[in-house]
């Protein structure tokens, strides 16, 4: 069994030298190009940076699998089996580092029979560095991340993201769940452009609750475990148990506001992320 502390640290620098990467990129023309739509965007920073990561992780770790974002749009398998897999992220919010904006992410999860056992994202541009080992807690740059402890939800601060899903009904839908939340009302709506950050806001408790509909399991896995390792609650925006290849999810401080969440979201099934790829 791979020893959990070892991956942490190797994650941890791994996405240290990947933001290196990412900053650097900020300087040079980053020639953008697009994947599943015209606001689907990807550059060679991304895939310069899942191939960085992937090669250090398979000299240290030769035996691990790999769910990486641009392995998968270059047409591999998406895939979550029981043996140990590193879910990579290379750039969660590549709209914003293409525009400068500054919340840009490394997102690194490993998970051992279909569970995230480490969970690492760093927010490259802000310097914080994002961990959480299954039952030891979660830390931005060291420092113990707690959720906040407020259960109204109108006193709340929710994020959520459009997505790049421009499909009129989904659109509709996503608009939808917004006014429904908005209206109840809450104290505002943001969204930092990048699900791993967002979620990571709710670890660090400025953030009572996150929810899209549309993430990959790449986006989430790491986050996923920094709020629950902050004391927060995962969910499907249904109310059901979170399914890391479902693309849903609800992430929030306690049970209480995700539940209230659930109530207001119009749901919707994108293809799942191990759907088989559809024939053209
Ligand atoms: O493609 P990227 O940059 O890795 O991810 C983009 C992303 O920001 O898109 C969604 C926002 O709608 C988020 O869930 C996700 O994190
Ligand atoms: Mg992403
Ligand atoms: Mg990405």
């Amino acid at each position: 069994m791979a020893n959990l502390q070892s991956i942490m640290d190797h994650a941890v620098a791994v996405a240290r030298k990947a933001g290196e990467v990412v900053r650097e990129a900020l300087s040079d023309d980053r020639k953008v190009m697009m994947k599943s739509s015209a606001v689907d965007l990807v550059t060679q920073t991304d895939q310069k940076v899942e191939q960085l990561i992937i090669q250090s992780v398979k000299e240290k770790f030769p035996s691990h699998r790999f769910i990486g974002e641009e392995s998968v749009a270059a047409g591999e398998a998406c895939v979550l089996t029981d043996d140990p897999t590193w879910i990579i992220d290379p750039i969660d919010g590549t709209t914003n580092f293409v525009h400068a904006f500054p919340f840009v992410a490394i997102s690194i999860g490993f998970a051992m029979n279909k569970q995230v056992e480490v969970g690492v994202v760093y927010s490259c541009l802000e310097d914080k560095m994002f961990t959480a080992r299954r039952g030891k807690g979660a830390f931005c740059n060291g420092e113990p991340l707690a959720v906040s402890d407020q259960t109204d939800i109108q006193q709340s601060i929710i994020s959520t993201e459009f997505g790049a899903n421009r499909d009129p009904e989904a659109v509709d839908k996503i608009f939808c769940s917004l006014r429904n939340i908005l209206s109840l009302p809450v104290h505002g709506v943001r969204g930092a452009g990048t699900a791993a950050i967002n979620m990571c806001l709710v670890a660090s408790g400025c953030v009572e609750g996150y929810y899209e509909i549309g993430v990959h399991v790449w986006d989430i896995a790491a986050g996923s475990l920094v709020v629950s390792e902050a004391g927060g609650v995962l969910m499907d925006v249904d109310g059901g148990e979170l399914d890391l290849m479902s693309r849903r999810i609800i992430a929030a401080n306690n049970r209480s506001i995700a539940e209230r969440l659930v109530k207001e979201i119009t749901p919707f099934r994108p293809p799942r992320d191990d759907s088989p790829p559809q024939k053209l």
